[in-house]
């Protein structure tokens, strides 16, 4: 059994790859949500093929779980293109990139996910191929070497990146259109929750759907991960029809609050409200509090905790905003930081 904090996380497991493939949708009509990356992308799609050509680069950014990969996948399906994959982390060097580049065929797709993790040198060979498409092979080494210029075919490159703000401006600047992908609206949820019910051939009432999506983080990849859950304890416990009380007591079972909060994101918030007063407090005296790295504190569980507005971050650390009290049904103490200075400001570091 998964543990919760998996259950939460917005990365994909080895073995979710496979489950996930199959609730990919398959075109834009499909892709719920987004609506205005879905409306300039077809935008820009209907455009190419009208003129025939290969669509411009396509840059998606935005957090892991939102459809970058499914977008990219959909990209080449609408162009009728065929669809090449890698990675930033897959071409540490420029050879590996050229070999990819080289063997292109005409208006194919590439998928580079993760781009901001490639190598400087395939960077730099990106730019003229993107721009270009060209690029110079160099054979030999040392004074002997030589470039040698190589025609590409037109291509459409669709890069994927969780963090936009670590892509060099002038990769960023050759792409042709960049959708940023948000979070999704618990409505928006409910679609994708109501199309992978129907493939995974299960029965679920709408305030089913309406309960599961909103412990979902925004996050259609929870969304679906959370309804496969729900089946099991549905299955175990004979349920013909999956209805809001199923789902509710089969996530209250996996640690997964109407929130969406987990066992580690209410630990830290109870210790921050119960154990400090409300803070502010160090980031590394509350991980300890709750028997965790500080790094797991940071990257797992206080992102969630900021975006729902239940902690926030000062110049001397971590406090807990009214909600947070709210959320665990407790009293704000009077002396709360919150309730009683005006010091809160949203700190980036
Ligand atoms: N708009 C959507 N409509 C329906 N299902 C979606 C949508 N977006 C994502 N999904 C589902 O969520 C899962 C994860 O999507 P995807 O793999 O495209 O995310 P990603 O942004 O590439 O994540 P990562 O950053 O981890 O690579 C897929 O199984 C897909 O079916
Ligand atoms: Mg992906």
């Amino acid at each position: 059994m998964n543990d919760s904090t998996g259950l939460t996380s917005a990365g994909s497991e080895p073995e979710e790859r496979v489950i996930e493939a199959a609730l990919r949708p398959r075109n834009l009509d499909d892709f719920v949500g987004q609506s205005r990356v879905r409306q300039q992308l077809s935008l820009v799609l209907e455009a190419a093929k009208i003129r025939e050509r290969t669509a411009d680069h396509v840059l998606l950014s935005g957090p892991p779980g939102l459809g970058k990969t499914t977008l990219s996948m959909i990209i080449a399906a609408e162009m009728n293109a065929p669809l090449r994959i890698s990675s930033g982390p897959a071409i540490q060097h420029a050879g590996d990139l050229a070999a990819i580049l080289s063997s292109l065929s005409e208006g194919e797709v590439l998928f580079l996910d993760e781009i901001h993790r490639m190598s400087r040198p395939a960077e730099e060979m990106l730019y003229m191929a993107m721009e270009d498409f060209r690029v110079d092979i160099i054979v030999g080494k040392g004074a002997g070497a030589t470039a040698i210029p190589l025609e590409l075919p037109p291509f459409t490159l669709v890069g994927a990146t969780t963090r936009a703000g670590l892509l060099p401006g002038p990769l960023r600047d050759r792409f042709g259109f960049t959708g940023h992908l948000e979070f999704y609206a618990v409505k928006e949820l409910e679609l994708v929750l109501r199309r992978s019910a129907m493939m995974l051939d299960l029965s679920v009432t709408s305030a089913a759907f309406t309960e599961i999506a909103g412990r979902s983080r925004g996050t259609p990849r929870i969304a679906n991960r959370l309804l496969r859950r729900v089946r099991d304890w549905a299955l175990v416990h004979k349920l013909e029809e999956i209805d809001a009380k199923a789902a509710a007591a089969a996530l209250d079972m996996y640690e997964v609050d109407a929130r969406g909060l987990d066992r580690l994101d209410r630990g830290v918030l109870e210790a921050l409200c119960t154990k400090f007063g409300g803070g502010p407090v160090g980031l590394s005296t509350l991980a300890i509090a709750v028997g965790e790295e500080t790094e797991t504190v940071e990257t797992v569980a206080e992102p969630y905790l900021v975006r729902e507005g239940l902690m926030g971050r000062t110049p001397r650390g971590r406090i807990a905003m009214p909600g947070a009290w709210e959320h665990l049904g407790l009293a704000m103490p009077k002396d709360a930081i919150f309730a009683s200075a005006q010091t809160y400001e949203n700190d980036e570091d």
